[in-house]
């Protein structure tokens, strides 16, 4: 597979400008940041940035390389959610129609859930609806003290049903159904007590200061490795642990330890020397 992110250092803007409503920003040691780049709307998503978000989530499907893939929000706003103007023009169409248009947004976090690399929220600032959905749809969560959330559909009359599977999954039934229950909004200490939020830093440097140690992290990692590690998880979670597991699991073990990556990898410490990883 070759690297279908050809030319992926895309300047981040500063300024309010509604398009490109999605940038990806990388670095050498295959870490890469999707930007949601509508801060006029504290980077709420119509279908437009649905659809340029699940683009960007299939493109790194097959990208080679990639260690791990940040999520963040330009404009110091991590996601307001479904764009209301967007939902409130789909009040016109049938119950078919709008049960179609959700899936584009139910299809958008699956293709994040199933990233290979490890998926990270950097969070800051609001993080409400559909935006705390995506929180919950990554791996693991980064969170400033100023980060507020809310499962805020309630109160709009709406329910956070295409979320719901990577909320209930992250925050367990009880919580999630008093959080989707109430509407109420939490802070990021809050959001670290129930689990949606792993760790908080007092401020934007901070977060970054953890972005990059988690970069130079990864970086000792054989990224094929990193993604069959994350499929274990996704795939085997709530499973029985009978035979078929059994056997998927040695077979799982089987496939690595024949890899290029896995033969490098032992090979490496047993001749005291670090891996050379392809990419
Ligand atoms: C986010 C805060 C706290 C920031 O609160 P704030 O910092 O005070 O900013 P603000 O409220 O002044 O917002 C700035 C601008 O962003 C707009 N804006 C802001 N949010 C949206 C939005 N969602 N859709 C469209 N526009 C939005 C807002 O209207 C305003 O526009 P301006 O007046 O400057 O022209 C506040 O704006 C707020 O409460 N927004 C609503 C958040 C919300 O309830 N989101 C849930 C949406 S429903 C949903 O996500 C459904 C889903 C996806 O879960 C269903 C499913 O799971 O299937």
């Amino acid at each position: 597979m070759t690297n279908p992110i050809a030319d992926p250092i895309v300047e981040v803007p500063d300024t309010d400008a509604m398009t490109p409503l999605v940038h990806l920003d990388s670095t050498p040691e295959g870490a890469v940041t999707v930007w949601i780049n509508r801060p006029a709307r504290k980077n709420a998503f119509d279908a437009a940035t649905i659809a340029a978000l699940h683009q960007a989530f299939e493109t790194l499907h097959g990208a080679e390389g990639v260690r791990i893939v940040f999520l963040r929000g330009v404009g110091g706003a991590f996601s307001a959610g479904a764009d209301l103007e967007w939902m409130k023009a789909a009040a016109d169409w049938s119950e078919d129609d709008n049960r179609d248009d959700a899936l584009g947004l139910a299809h958008m976090l699956k293709a994040l859930h199933d990233i290979p690399a490890l998926t990270v929220a950097l969070v800051e600032g609001p993080a409400f609806g559909g935006g705390a959905g995506l929180v919950a749809a990554c791996d693991h969560a980064l969170a400033t003290a100023d980060a507020k959330f809310a499962f805020s559909e309630v109160k709009l009359g709406l329910t956070p049903a295409t979320i719901s599977p990577y909320v209930i999954a992250a925050l367990g039934p009880r919580t999630a159904k008093l959080l989707f229950a109430t509407g109420r909004v939490f802070d990021a200490d809050q959001a670290w007590s129930y689990g949606l939020v792993d760790e908080v830093f007092d401020d934007a440097a901070g977060l970054v200061a953890a972005q990059d140690a988690l970069v130079e992290e990864v970086a000792l990692c054989a990224p094929g490795a990193i993604g069959d590690a994350k499929a274990l998880v996704n795939d085997f979670v709530g499973q029985k642990i009978d035979r078929g597991l059994l056997d998927e699991t040695a077979r799982r073990i089987a496939r690595r330890r024949v890899s290029d990556e896995g033969q490098e990898g032992v090979r490496a410490f047993l001749e005291r020397r670090k891996p050379g990883w392809t990419i």
